[in-house]
């Protein structure tokens, strides 16, 4: 790798792909490596789809406080999620849905978790079967757009080209969730220094995230780990990164970098409106672990844990809980094999959480 690839933030024109898919797949695969994360030019999404989702987000956030209050955040990932923990102790992490996942900072969001799988619905009147339609036709949009990056991996890797799509069906739990997020301005600034971030520092649970922005505001780890650097915002173009589940399935190969939203970048006073889209695996698929042989090709790791992404996600909030009530490894009742390969991922939010902690009481 040259160094500029070290210290640049890889942006990919994915309009080359139909006509260069090899080359195109090779340059996603550096980035996810080397980063975790990359900016993508001509992705396919209409630019018109995605601001009509940013003018829905706009114009349901600017609702008084108790109609966005309606129908808070519930357990199958919908609904609204205010996040306003500025005190010296953050509170308890305590979200405990793949599609929700714990976050802490000071911003609020609208959580679109998978409505073909739930069984009821939780929005407010303001979303019409007009707006859920744009809703759900900008998901499946982002679904097809990751399908396509999940294949150009594999073929990369010389795998099967379908080695990933096929654990990635939406119709099955938990689904993908889509997060309308909103850095609302206060009315007064942070106490410090023992301030919360907008968004703490933290990995994605899933599988791939893409993020919409308009605005700069999202930090990235750079690859030594020393440093951060804001993602560029690229007219028309979306942040893609690998989450931990990816990470965990391609033997580290695939990064999941920590990332964050601090308040120099959305101070207190301003907003930043951005969407994630937030790719899972299914619950019931078994995570098969890769591993690079010697003739370079990825293969099955032999050995390698057998447990599902269900089991994953449980171990994830197992860690969570272990946080909370501070009990102790021993009490945990997980498998001993996977509990270690999950810790072993280095997430920011999980194996770390005691260290994400002091990081968040900066
Ligand atoms: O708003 C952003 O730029 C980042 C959002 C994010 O990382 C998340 O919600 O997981
Ligand atoms: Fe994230």
């Amino acid at each position: 790798m040259g160094s500029n690839q070290e210290t640049e933030f890889p942006v990919i024109d994915f309009t080359q792909y139909p006509s260069n898919p090899s080359e195109i797949s090779s340059q996603l695969f550096d980035a996810f490596h080397q980063w975790g994360f990359l900016v993508l030019k001509g992705h396919g999404i209409p630019k018109g789809d995605v601001e009509e989702i940013f003018s829905l987000s706009k114009e349901f956030f600017a609702q008084p406080l108790e109609a966005k209050q309606e129908k808070p955040l519930n357990l199958h990932g919908q609904g609204y999620d205010l996040k306003e923990s500025m005190s010296a102790t953050p509170p308890r992490i305590s979200s405990t849905h793949p599609n929700t996942s714990p976050r802490i900072g000071v911003h609020e969001a609208l959580c679109f978790g998978n409505i073909t799988l739930s069984p009821d619905s939780n929005f407010a009147p303001f979303w019409t079967p007009q707006k859920r339609q744009t809703i759900e036709s900008f998901r499946s949009k982002c679904q097809s757009l990751s399908a396509l990056l999940f294949t150009a991996l594999a073929t990369q890797m010389r795998i099967s080209p379908s080695f990933f799509t096929t654990p990635h069906n939406p119709h099955k739990p938990p689904g993908n969730a889509l997060r309308l997020i909103h850095y609302h301005p206060l009315s007064n600034p942070p106490r410090k220094p023992d301030v919360t971030p907008r968004l703490c520092e933290h990995t994605d649970w899933g599988t791939m995230t893409f993020l919409f922005a308009t605005e700069p505001g999202l930090e990235v780890q750079t690859p030594d780990g020393k440093s951060w650097v804001t993602a560029p915002v690229v007219d028309d173009a979306i942040v893609v990164n690998i989450a931990d589940g990816l990470c965990l399935s391609t033997g580290k190969t695939l990064k999941s970098t920590v990332h964050r939203v601090t308040w120099d970048v959305v101070p207190w006073d301003k907003e930043r409106f951005s969407v994630a889209f937030f790719v899972n695996a299914n619950a019931d698929a078994p995570i098969r672990v890769l591993e690079q042989s010697d003739a370079g090709k990825f293969v099955e790791k032999e050995g390698a844990v057998k447990a599902t992404y269900g089991d994953y996600q449980n171990v994830r909030i197992k860690m969570i809980e272990k946080h909370d009530n501070h009990i102790s490894d021993e009490e945990v009742a997980i498998d001993p094999v996977l509990w270690e390969m999950v810790k072993g991922l280095g997430a920011g939010v999980g194996e770390d959480l005691e260290k994400n902690d002091e990081e968040v009481r900066i």
